[in-house]
């Protein structure tokens, strides 16, 4: 991987347990930060109602996600959910070389892997449900999991809750607006950071 030393954009980073909102604060912050793009990762996992390919993920058959990960076409990728999630190489190193910044929505383990890459120029946020209740009530409330597939995903919630001590910022999705407003103002601290 070629980091240049020219411009260098800037990475922030949201993890959360499933559920929690961050594709709904992403989507604001989105909006309210123009000059912050979405990093667009590639899934094996089936596309959701009211996803796009190219726009939420790119989807990709395994075989495709496996030939990519031989190619060494990753910057890092994980298998969880029955399904594999990657971040990809080329399009995270012409952004960040060409001094754009981006957002990305990763698991924990992804989070801490961008952040040993880009230790300088990378924010960590992690976005917690106000506890595990309103978690399932979100994740019901959504309908994108069965019922085996939404216990996984509660399962996971609380391994990826033993990973907040490693992240830069920690902030309460309780109340959207109040979450998305701190949310915003940690992104554009670290955006005029020099
Ligand atoms: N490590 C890693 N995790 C990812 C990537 N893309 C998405 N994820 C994570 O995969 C998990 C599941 O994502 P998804 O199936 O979209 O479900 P959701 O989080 O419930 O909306 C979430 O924790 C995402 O943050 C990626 O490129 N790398
Ligand atoms: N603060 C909030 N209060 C109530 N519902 C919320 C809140 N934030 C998000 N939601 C809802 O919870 C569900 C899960 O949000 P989503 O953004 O898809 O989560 P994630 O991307 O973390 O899996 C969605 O139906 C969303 O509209």
């Amino acid at each position: 991987m070629t980091i240049s030393r020219g411009p260098t954009g800037k990475l922030v980073v949201f993890s959360a347990p499933s559920g929690t909102g961050k594709s709904t604060i992403a989507k604001i912050v989105l909006e309210r930060i123009p000059s912050l793009a979405f990093s667009v990762s590639a899934t094996t996992r089936p596309m959701r109602a009211g996803e796009e390919e190219g726009v939420h993920y790119y989807f990709l058959d395994k075989k495709k996600f496996e030939e990519k990960i031989r190619d060494g076409g990753f910057i890092e990728h994980e298998y969880f959910f029955n399904n594999y999630y990657g971040t990809l190489l080329d399009k995270t190193v012409d952004a960040v070389n060409s001094g754009h910044h981006l957002l990305f929505d990763l698991d924990v383990k992804g989070a801490l892997n961008l952040k040993t890459l880009f230790p300088l120029n990378s924010l960590l946020i992690f976005i917690r449900p106000p506890d595990m209740a309103t978690l399932r009530e979100r994740l019901l409330k959504r309908e994108s999991e069965d019922a085996d597939a939404l216990n996984v995903r509660l399962e996971r919630a609380e391994l990826e809750l033993g990973y907040v001590d490693q992240f830069d910022e920690v902030i309460v999705n309780d109340c959207l607006d109040r979450a998305a407003d701190a949310v915003t103002a940690k992104v554009s601290e670290f955006l005029s950071n020099t």
